[in-house]
This record gives C-alpha cells, structure tokens and sequence, in this order.
C-alpha cells in the first residue's frame, strides 16, 4: 500500500487521535480532508473541521470509506467499538493500527471474527510536535504494511519496532513516561522557586535544563553518568544534590513507577471482561 493519498480513519478522535492526525498532516505527507475522526460527541471535533479534518460519530461509515483504520479508543471502549466495524471490514483492504493499550493482536482478531492485519503502535503525546518515540510491532501485517506504519509515525518523531510482549513495558517507557519526565521538571521547578526564582521563570529554566540534558544522550549517544561525571566537580555541589535525591530514594521511585506502570498497562484490557 502506498501511504500517499490512503483515507485514514481515527476511531477515538481524543487526546491521542487528534495528536496523531495533527502530527500527520503537520508531516506533509498526509491531508487533513483524507483523515476522519470519530466519536461520539462530534461537538468536541469542531476545531478539527474547521483545520479541514472530517469528523463522524458513525465508526462504521467512516471504516466503509478507509484504507487505514487508527484504533484510538480507551481499552474499555473497544469491544463495543469492534463489535460496531467488523460488519464493515474488508480484510483485504483494510489495515489497522491499534494504538490501544493492553489489547494484542489476537484480541481485535478474536473479536471481530475476522482476520485483519493489525499494526500495534505505542507513541506518546509529543507526537502532536512531531517528536514522539513509537513502539511498533505486528504478528501478522505483512512486511509491506509494517513499513507503511513505520513510514506513518516516522513522519511524527522516532520508531522503534519490538515484540509483541514487551508492548505494555513500552507503555511504561516511552507512553507513560511523558508524565514521569514532566513530573521531574515540576519538582526541579518547585525546587527553583524554594531557592529565589519565580515560578514562571523556574519551569522555563527547568524544561530548557532537561531538554539539554536529553538532548546531550541523543547527540553524543553516551550514557547518563559520562554526562554526569562531566557535571559533578569533585567536593562540589552537584554531587551533594545528587547524593541527597538518592539517599531519598530517586532512581528507585522512577523504577518502581515503571514497573508498576507496566504491570498495570498488561491488565487494562483484560481486567475489563
Ligand atoms: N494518552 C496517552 O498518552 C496515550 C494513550 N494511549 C492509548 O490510546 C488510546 C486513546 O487514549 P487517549 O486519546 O488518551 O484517550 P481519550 O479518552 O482522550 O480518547 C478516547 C476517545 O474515544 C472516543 N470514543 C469513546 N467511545 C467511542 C466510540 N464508541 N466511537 C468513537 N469514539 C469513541 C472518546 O470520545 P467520546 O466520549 O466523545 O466518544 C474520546 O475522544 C487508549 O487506548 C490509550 O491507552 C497510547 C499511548 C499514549
Ligand atoms: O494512562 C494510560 O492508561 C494511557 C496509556 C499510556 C498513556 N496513557
């Protein structure tokens, strides 16, 4: 399938959707009149239309007029939304890219009653700016299809394709993780403002300091401590901060988080049957 000009629909035109269609057509390589967003109050998607998107309360008429079908819904609302399509499938032509947590393959497969190809993609919210890392990975879509979904979120920042089983760690990682970096900058600016800035000032300084510091692993491709043995002088203060966030538990938190998070992310779906 050649991705220029496919009619893409985004069932779950929320949060996720709508990041994801803007990041699409911010790319270049996407339209905003090829791209509908469904859900149930449309009234939400008015913004959307106005910037050219299509909008559709009606799951099943906007997947009658795709090639591509973006599974955007909450685990919880999938079943009745599968239930909803899978009269309206084409195996043959349709292509889906679920980026729904929890949910396998095999689960969308099994309720549908018909056996789609199924890209899984786990971006995270900075796909609205184009800077997203997607975990992709699929058992059954064909290489070609695969890479078409690869070329999709490659437009919206980096890919990465993963197996199947290390999906909700992904979610953990690089979904949930969004929140877990931002956290961290609102507690450095908290600590900013304790020490003499005012609040707007602190985040800014906070959020340029952890750009660079993310910005210094990806460009010189080294590992955290090289960086930090580059900061911390020696009887300096850097080291006493640093010392002190992990005699309170620092590293441990952000782990334990993790895999909590992760934990969680693998029963989403099925602690909903
Ligand atoms: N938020 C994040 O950072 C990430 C989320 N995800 C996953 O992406 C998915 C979407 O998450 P997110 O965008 O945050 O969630 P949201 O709640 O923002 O979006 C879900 C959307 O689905 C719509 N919806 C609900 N029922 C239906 C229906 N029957 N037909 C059509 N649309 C429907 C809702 O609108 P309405 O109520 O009007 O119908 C809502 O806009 C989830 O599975 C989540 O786990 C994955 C990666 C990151
Ligand atoms: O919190 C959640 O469940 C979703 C999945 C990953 C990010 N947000």
């Amino acid at each position: 399938m050649n991705e220029q000009y496919k009619k893409i629909a985004i069932l779950g035109g929320g949060n996720m959707g709508i990041a994801l269609a803007k990041g699409m057509v911010a790319s270049g390589k996407y339209r905003a009149e090829d791209i509908t967003l469904t859900r149930r109050n449309t009234r939400l998607l008015e913004p959307m239309v106005e910037q050219g998107y299509r909008a559709s309360s009606n799951n099943a008429l906007a997947v009658s007029e795709a090639d591509i079908v973006v599974l955007s819904i909450l685990p919880q609302q999938l079943d009745s939304v599968l239930d909803n399509i899978s009269e309206s499938i084409d195996p043959s032509r349709h292509l889906f890219i679920s980026i729904v947590t929890g949910v396998a393959v095999t689960d969308i497969i099994t309720r549908l009653g018909k056996v789609v190809e199924v890209v899984r993609a786990m971006p995270n919210t900075a796909i609205a700016i184009r800077e997203s890392m997607t975990c992709i990975t699929s058992k059954n879509a064909s290489p070609e299809n695969i890479k078409l979904v690869k070329e999709i979120f490659s437009a919206v920042g980096e890919t990465v394709e993963i197996e199947e089983e290390l999906m909700s760690s992904a979610t953990a990682l690089v979904a949930c993780g969004i929140a877990f970096f931002l956290r961290s900058i609102r507690a450095a600016a908290q600590g900013g403002t304790e020490i003499g800035f005012h609040a707007g000032d602190a985040l800014r300084m906070a959020a340029q300091t952890a750009k660079g510091a993310a910005s210094l692993l990806l460009h010189f491709g080294s590992h955290p401590e090289n960086e930090i043995d580059k900061v911390t002088s020696p009887k300096g203060c850097t080291i006493a901060g640093l010392n002190e966030m992990e005699h309170n538990g620092f590293s441990s938190a952000m782990i334990k988080g993790i895999k909590t998070s992760a934990n969680k992310a693998e029963k989403l779906y099925t602690d909903e049957k």
